[in-house]
């Protein structure tokens, strides 16, 4: 689904991704872990297309996709839910589902405006605030929604930038049931950037970044303590 090949980025005149190679493949959840600042964000910038690589390949659904624009990875099935969530406050929560249907471009329904029951049945508190304005929301509502709002755009790829960060644990956990059920009800792939180990374990398979490269990588069944304690804050 995803293959990333010698990927180089620079800021400037500062290394950030150093010769990453990353697969996903189709229906697998992968975990990209590793210490703040080591680039993570980064990486997922390039493969959404806001941030282009001086070298490497990004091969998306069997082609490469360097060139293409953000809008058009969006349309091609990439869908991204961002670190901090980046809800829209003076919008309504349904406002904020429906900027959603923008990754489907033209086929985007075009009159009657619809949030599918999936979205529901995956986040059942979402139902009760359509009307609500989503700077109203918690922070774990919050983080629901953009992942519904991603959802809207009928991603074949998800990516999802630290998901569960400053979310209090019980949504924690609802949050890893959704992207898990997300997985197995769609079959859509998923990156995940995570630091929490319960989390994490949840994926087939893991990376691990440091100083924009990648350094380790495994099946998340062999996770070291050597690896947790390195590479996870939590
Ligand atoms: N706009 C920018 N201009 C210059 N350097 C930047 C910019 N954004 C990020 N960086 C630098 O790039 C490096 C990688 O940042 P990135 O946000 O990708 O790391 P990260 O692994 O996602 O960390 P975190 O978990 O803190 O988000 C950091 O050293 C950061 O300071």
């Amino acid at each position: 689904m995803l293959k990333i090949s010698g990927l180089n980025f620079y800021y400037g005149e500062s290394h950030i991704l150093r010769d990453v190679d990353l697969t996903v493949s189709r229906g697998q959840m992968v975990c990209l872990i590793g210490r703040n600042g080591v680039g993570k964000t980064t990486l997922l910038k390039n493969i959404i297309g806001l941030l282009s690589s001086r070298e490497g390949v990004i091969n998306y659904d069997g082609q490469p996709i360097n060139a293409f624009t953000a809008d058009r990875r969006a349309r091609a099935g990439i869908g991204y839910v961002p670190q901090g969530r980046e809800i829209i406050p003076r919008l309504s929560v349904k406002e904020n589902l429906l900027i959603g249907l923008e990754a489907l471009g033209n086929r985007a329904p075009k009159a009657k405006k619809e949030i599918p029951e999936l979205i529901f049945e995956l986040f059942p508190v979402l139902k009760t605030m359509l009307s609500r304005m989503g700077g109203d929301l918690s922070g774990g509502q919050q983080q629901q929604l953009s992942i519904a709002r991603a959802l809207m755009g009928q991603p074949q790829l998800l990516l999802l930038d630290e998901p569960t960060e400053g979310i209090q644990p019980s949504i924690i956990l609802d949050i890893e049931n959704a992207v898990r059920r997300i997985i197995e009800t769609t079959g859509i792939s998923v990156l995940l950037v995570e630091q929490h180990l319960h989390f994490v374990r949840q994926a087939d398979y893991y990376y691990a970044m440091q100083k924009g490269g990648i350094v380790a990588s495994g099946s998340t069944d062999q996770l070291s303590n050597d690896v947790i304690q390195e590479f996870l804050a939590v």
